[in-house]
């Protein structure tokens, strides 16, 4: 008996990784009448019964679960904007940091194609996401800058990467691993071509304990948190929050508020709180119209 990760869902078999064998699996029939399903990235027990084949025993409690795509235990979400070609979207970005720590993930943000901007332009965009103290790297896989760190980062995770198409995720992949890039890379394209295709989440070992899942698809990011909620997601805003007169303040139509007072003093990022606004009114008219 022994502990593995399931990096692969096929059809009646799990491929199960533990140290540098992999482990083709079936489940036990018991699965099946506990309606328990085993997703990619459970931890298992399993029993090998030959030198790749085996039986899942027991699937050990889920840290997380993502629905789409669907991966347990994901820890870490690594979200990846390019500084331009395409344009750095900032809004796609705040949506997004919103979305994977209601998800409870760690977050890195990786800015890619440092290599076709100028230091200053990548610090001034960078800047308001030190200030809300997210870890940030910037990247060019064209120069190699910055993909060691990344690869520090992941250690010891299981990590999604998110971010919009033609930003550099299949690039850097290939850079952390030649297989995962080869495999974002074959998602796109599908994608592009329009196909609807079944996405085969796939878990890639990248380093001991260390987990890569193909890229997640984005193409519509929907906030799930209550309009009233999304200010605790902008975690710059806690501090200066405690300047706000009415208890509950929302940081948006009050006249007197405290964060609004230290995006005057350029305390906050003016970007990232007229991101919060946007995002509030969008989740507000989806709330207004849900009846
Ligand atoms: N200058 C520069 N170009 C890059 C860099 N990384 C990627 N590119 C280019 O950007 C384009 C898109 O890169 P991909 O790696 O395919 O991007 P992707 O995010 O996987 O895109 P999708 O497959 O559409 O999701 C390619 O032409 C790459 O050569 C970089 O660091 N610097
Ligand atoms: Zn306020």
């Amino acid at each position: 008996m022994g502990e593995g990760v399931v990096t692969r869902v096929l059809a009646g078999f799990f491929d199960v990784a533990a140290g540098n064998e992999v482990y083709r699996c079936r489940a036990r029939g018991v699965f099946r009448k506990r309606k328990t399903t085993v997703l990619v990235g459970d931890r298992v027990v399993y029993q090998a019964t030959g030198p790749s084949e085996g039986w899942i025993e027991e699937v050990l409690p889920r840290q997380t679960e993502l629905v789409r795509p669907p991966i347990a235990n994901v820890s870490q979400a690594v979200l990846v904007f390019s500084a331009v070609n395409p344009e750095f979207q900032s809004y796609l970005l705040d949506k997004a940091l919103v979305v994977v720590s209601e998800a409870q993930l760690e977050k890195l943000i990786v800015i890619s194609k440092m290599d076709l901007v100028s230091p200053s332009a990548l610090d001034a965009l960078i800047a308001p996401y030190l200030k809300a103290d997210y870890q940030v790297i910037p990247v060019s896989t064209k120069t190699g800058t910055g993909v060691s760190k990344v690869k520090s980062a992941l250690q010891g995770h299981t990590s999604v990467f998110v971010g919009p198409s033609g930003v550099g995720k299949s690039s850097l992949g290939n850079a952390l691993s030649p297989a995962l890039g080869l495999k974002m890379g074959e998602i796109s394209e599908k994608m592009g071509r329009g196909k609807h295709t079944t996405r085969h989440t796939e878990l890639f070992l990248i380093d001991t304990d260390t987990y890569v899942a193909d890229a997640a698809g984005f193409s519509q990011l929907q906030v799930d948190v209550r309009s009233e909620d999304l200010r605790l997601f902008f975690p710059e805003f806690a501090l200066f929050s405690l300047d706000c007169p009415y208890r509950g303040c929302l940081h948006v139509e009050e006249e007197e508020c405290g964060v609004k007072q230290a995006v005057r003093m350029n305390q906050i990022s003016a970007l990232r709180y007229e991101n919060y606004c946007q995002l509030y009114d969008e989740v507000r008219h989806r709330e207004e119209t849900r009846y």
